[in-house]
């Protein structure tokens, strides 16, 4: 198994291309399966979650092409999705237990097909995640759910029909399978306390591409009024925020300076706002943002997390690997997931102080943290690693690299490139 080895204490300067984002392109490649025409797909990352996407896909019988790569810092790959025709309406546990994205294609098989039957996902590192709200949506659309060994059986022989859906909680998977579906019912659905992240917003204008009737993207309130069919699209895949504020925190802990090309601003106001109190530059630039510390110094901030225009989770597990390194202590509270927390044993064998309270950490800012062999659990405890060990004196090294593959487009390329002693290697034994 691969390792990430890291020699810490470069600070990082030079620019960063972010790439398509991993949470934008899955739920726009699950949409492909809404029509029988071409969806093209453009700036779409290479990543672990985006081959297991594909091939599951492919097994409901999409023909799939990529074309192009990010190699030498170019726009990702057009992915080219054909679904002339569905051949097969099961999503197999082997696949979904890889990815929870999987469950995306239920909304998109039962709306043509009329049936789908898709494994449950179960739970994974970071909480139970469940996908109540996901069916008992699909079921006000008339929709039949059962539950038996293991899998979801959705039916509507005849068809989905729009209805009002107010989500109790706000999902960000649950309205995208619920914005998927209504697409192909009858008459109008409108999404109450739908989600309003970025990713939900650029599927919808791809659905739009597509033939759809939706208004009230970026809302809470998304009405769609079915079409008969969809078309196929060409649609350019959103920068990626959490990676864009991953190597912000980069810069930030290093104390270096980097640019992040197409990295945007209007997506992260949350995040600037407390890398701004937290003693952090971020200036937009004409290419995206320039991030670096004001006065040499990182000063510790509270943070909770929230559904979007709110601080991500996404981002939580790395905002306490800066604040590890800040003056002062800092409060992080995850509201989101109610296990997020698994880098902390990690980031304390490096000598962060950090004790957790139910949802809430306390992390007193250390003068230093120090390399030490770690692994983490889950994409974004990972990669907080990584940003501790660019800190650390001495080496981190890394292990389970594959939880990095599924949303870091050629992480250590690209930290490389600006100056950091990162490589990968085999683990040896
Ligand atoms: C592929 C993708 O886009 N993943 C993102 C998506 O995950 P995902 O779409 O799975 O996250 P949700 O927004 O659905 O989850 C938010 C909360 O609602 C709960 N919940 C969700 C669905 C449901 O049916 N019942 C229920 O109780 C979840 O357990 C969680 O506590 O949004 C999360 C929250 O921003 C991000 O961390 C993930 O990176
Ligand atoms: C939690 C994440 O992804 P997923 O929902 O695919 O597990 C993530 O991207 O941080």
């Amino acid at each position: 198994m691969d390792q990430i080895v890291i020699q810490g204490g470069k600070p990082l300067k030079g620019e960063i291309r972010i790439s398509g984002a991993k949470n934008a392109a899955l739920p726009l490649m699950a949409a492909s399966l809404l029509t029988e025409e071409t969806l093209s797909l453009s700036n779409v990352p290479h990543l672990a979650d985006i081959s297991t996407m594909a091939r599951l896909l492919a097994q409901h019988g999409v023909n799939l092409h990529m074309n192009g790569g990010a190699e030498n810092g170019s726009n990702g790959g057009v992915l080219e999705l054909r679904a002339e025709r569905i051949t097969s309406v099961v999503a197999p546990y082997d696949l979904v237990r890889k990815m929870r994205a999987s469950v995306l294609v239920l909304g998109p098989i039962l709306a043509r097909e009329g049936r789908a039957q898709v494994s449950l996902p179960g739970g994974c590192a970071i909480g139970t995640r469940p996908v109540d709200l996901h069916l008992n949506g699909l079921e006000l659309l008339g929709a039949e759910i059962d539950l038996k060994e293991g899998y979801i059986y959705a039916a509507a022989p005849g068809g989905l029909v729009g209805a009002p859906v107010v989500f109790p909680k706000v999902s960000v998977g649950a309205t995208e399978n619920l914005l998927m579906a209504a697409c192909l019912a009858k008459g109008e659905t409108q999404l109450l306390n739908a989600a309003r992240e970025p990713e939900v917003i650029d599927l919808g204008e791809c659905l739009i591409k597509m033939g759809a009737e939706i208004e009230g993207l970026g809302s809470d309130r998304i009405t769609i009024r079915g079409v008969e069919r969809m078309q196929g699209a060409e649609h350019s895949v959103v920068a990626d925020r959490i990676e864009t504020g991953t190597y912000a925190m980069a810069a930030a802990i290093t104390n270096g300076e980097l640019d992040l090309i197409g990295g945007r601003a209007d997506h992260l106001s949350a995040v600037i706002k407390v890398l701004t109190e937290a003693g952090i530059e971020v200036q937009e630039t004409n290419r995206g943002l320039k991030v670096r510390r004001a006065n040499g110094q990182v000063h510790g901030v509270d943070v909770m997390t929230e559904p979007y225009p709110g601080f991500p989770t996404d981002l939580q597990a790395q905002t306490m690997a800066l604040m590890s390194t800040a003056e002062g202590a800092s409060m992080i509270t995850e509201s989101i997931f109610e296990n997020r927390f698994m880098h902390v044993p990690e980031l304390t064998r490096m000598g962060a102080n950090v004790n957790v309270h139910g949802a809430s950490a306390m992390v007193r800012g250390q003068q230093r943290l120090t390399g030490a062999e770690v692994m983490a659990t889950d994409l974004r405890a990972s990669v907080s690693l990584v940003l501790a060990g660019l800190a650390a004196e001495g080496e981190t090294v890394l292990n389970r690299v594959y939880h990095l593959d599924r949303g870091y487009e050629r992480l250590e390329q690209k930290l490389a490139a600006c100056g950091a002693e990162i490589a990968r290697r085999q683990a040896s034994g």
